[in-house]
């Protein structure tokens, strides 16, 4: 297939990638950025169309289909999990270890009331994603806090597929444990939203810290770097998915400063019959053969990488333009331009992640290529051993400012001061057998609900400091 590019050309002039995302105050979505749905993209259709003729999708268009970049099952391969999320992406069902951590919700019902949306109390949006709001809410019972990812079925349920993918997605999430990938602690649902309850990230963005600079030294670079390169080699190779989707905005940073890598938005998972090549969303840390359509793997998530290395060293990504096409452009045919000011470790480091060519590219043999990846000498000031414990002894290079975790200081006015209406007029779905023992019949969204078990909740909670 063909890139899937018709763009309608924006004649605004885009500012530099460090400058849009300050102006946009942490990238509202109603800029010429939010993404385009798939028939959009191939008809060429101005059905939603904003200013400068770029199709906009908002929250609330209830009959919009979309399908945007995110993580990616990797089938055909050897690794550890691909059976089980290969069997999740074709929507069958899923069974919960026995040996983790996770209690089934359908476990817990026989020992304590199930879990319900009416059982956190709202407090504050935090952000705005492309199916609804993330908020932070409190549990009444525990007073935890969480940041809860609202999904409107009604957006979702125009494609099958998607539904599917939300389930896949939900799976996924549960199944990851990492320090640097956010945490999911419930999944709930009522008749009309999906609800997930996540890590609440307490520093927020990470690029809403560099507010004051345009552009981050190589040492700090290469520490947010490294917990990427963890996070991403764990996705790689113990869950066996592409994330697909790196770019700041996922960037988020816990209370100690840590990075958190999140966003696995449930419209962000795609397996076209194992074969990777659903894209749609921001092109500017894209890999090339995204954009071209074809088939791709893990090495796209080195090239972003790449990218954003060079955004945070540079203060923009590598390839820019004044329109999507010529970003896309840039990206797949422009040699890769590095700044004279920066180190040789950072030019030689960059140089591979941005290979155009996914088998040249560091990255692109996995898992071999893991080993050069960390004796690379850009994190010569790396200890890797000790950012893998997330050693108590390692002080991030940003520690952000909080006062009182509920204040959401670190999140912007735009969205702590939203008006917001508590959810209340969608009945409760539990999602697994309910007293009757029977599902309801139209639940499409059944299995998605899920709980964790206390003691992750208190060790995740204890570990990033939100307990
Ligand atoms: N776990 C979290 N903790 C704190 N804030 C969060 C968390 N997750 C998201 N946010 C905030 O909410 C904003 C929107 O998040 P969301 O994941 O919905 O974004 P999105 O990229 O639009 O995703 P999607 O495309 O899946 O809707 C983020 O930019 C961030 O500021």
């Amino acid at each position: 297939m063909a890139a899937v590019f018709a763009f309608d050309e924006p004649d605004m002039d885009m500012e530099s990638s460090f400058a849009r995302r300050r102006s946009v105050s942490f990238g509202s979505r109603d800029e010429p950025w939010a993404p385009l749905t798939i028939e959009q993209l191939t008809n060429g259709s101005d059905h939603h169309a904003g200013a400068h003729g770029i199709p906009i999708i908002k929250e609330d268009d209830e009959d919009i289909t979309k399908i945007t970049n995110g993580i990616a099952l990797m089938s055909g391969s050897s690794l550890k999990n691909h059976q089980f999320l290969n069997e999740a992406a074709m929507g069958t069902s899923y069974s919960v270890d026995i040996q983790s951590d996770y209690i089934a919700s359908n476990l817990e019902l026989s020992t304590k009331r199930r879990l319900q949306v009416s059982d956190f109390e709202y407090i504050k949006v935090l952000g705005k994603g492309a199916y609804g709001k993330v908020l932070l809410v409190r549990e009444k019972s525990s007073g935890r806090l969480y940041a809860q990812k609202q999904l409107k079925k009604a957006s979702m349920m125009v494609r099958k597929k998607l539904v599917e993918q939300t389930k896949t997605e939900r799976a996924i999430l549960e199944s990851i444990r990492h320090p640097y990938i956010v945490k999911l602690f419930y999944a709930l649902q009522d008749q009309h939203r999906l609800y997930l309850f996540l890590e609440y990230a307490q520093g927020g963005e990470l690029f809403s810290h560099l507010a004051s600079e345009k552009m981050l030294s190589e040492p700090v670079v290469s520490f947010y770097a490294a917990e990427l390169v963890l996070a991403l080699s764990h996705l790689h190779t113990e869950v066996g998915v592409v994330y697909r989707d790196l770019k700041p905005e996922n960037c988020l940073l816990d209370s100690q400063g840590h990075l958190v890598l999140t966003d696995f938005g449930l419209s962000k998972v795609s397996s076209d019959g194992g074969e990777c090549k659903t894209f749609l969303g921001t092109p500017e840390y894209m890999a090339p053969e995204i954009l071209l359509g074809k088939p791709y793997d893990f090495a796209v998530d080195w090239w972003s990488l790449g990218a954003l290395c060079y955004d945070l060293l540079t203060g923009n990504p590598p390839f820019t333009g004044n329109n999507y096409k010529r970003i896309i452009e840039k990206i797949q045919k422009t040699k890769l331009v590095l700044p004279y000011y920066i180190t040789a470790e950072a030019k030689d480091f960059l140089t591979r992640l941005l290979r155009k060519e996914p088998k040249k590219r560091l990255g692109g043999n996995i898992p071999d290529d893991l080993k050069a990846i960390r004796n690379h000498r850009f994190f010569r000031k790396i200890d890797w051993a000790k950012l893998e414990r997330r050693d108590p002894d390692i002080i991030p290079p940003i520690v952000p400012i909080i006062t009182d975790p509920i204040l959401a200081e670190n999140f912007a006015d735009e969205f702590t001061s939203m008006a917001f209406s508590p959810p209340g007029n969608g009945l409760e779905i539990p999602g697994v057998e309910d007293e009757r023992g029977s599902y309801p019949k139209d639940n499409i969204f059944e299995n998605f609900t899920f709980t964790a078990s206390n003691s992750f909740i208190e060790n995740a909670m204890r570990s990033s400091n939100i307990a």
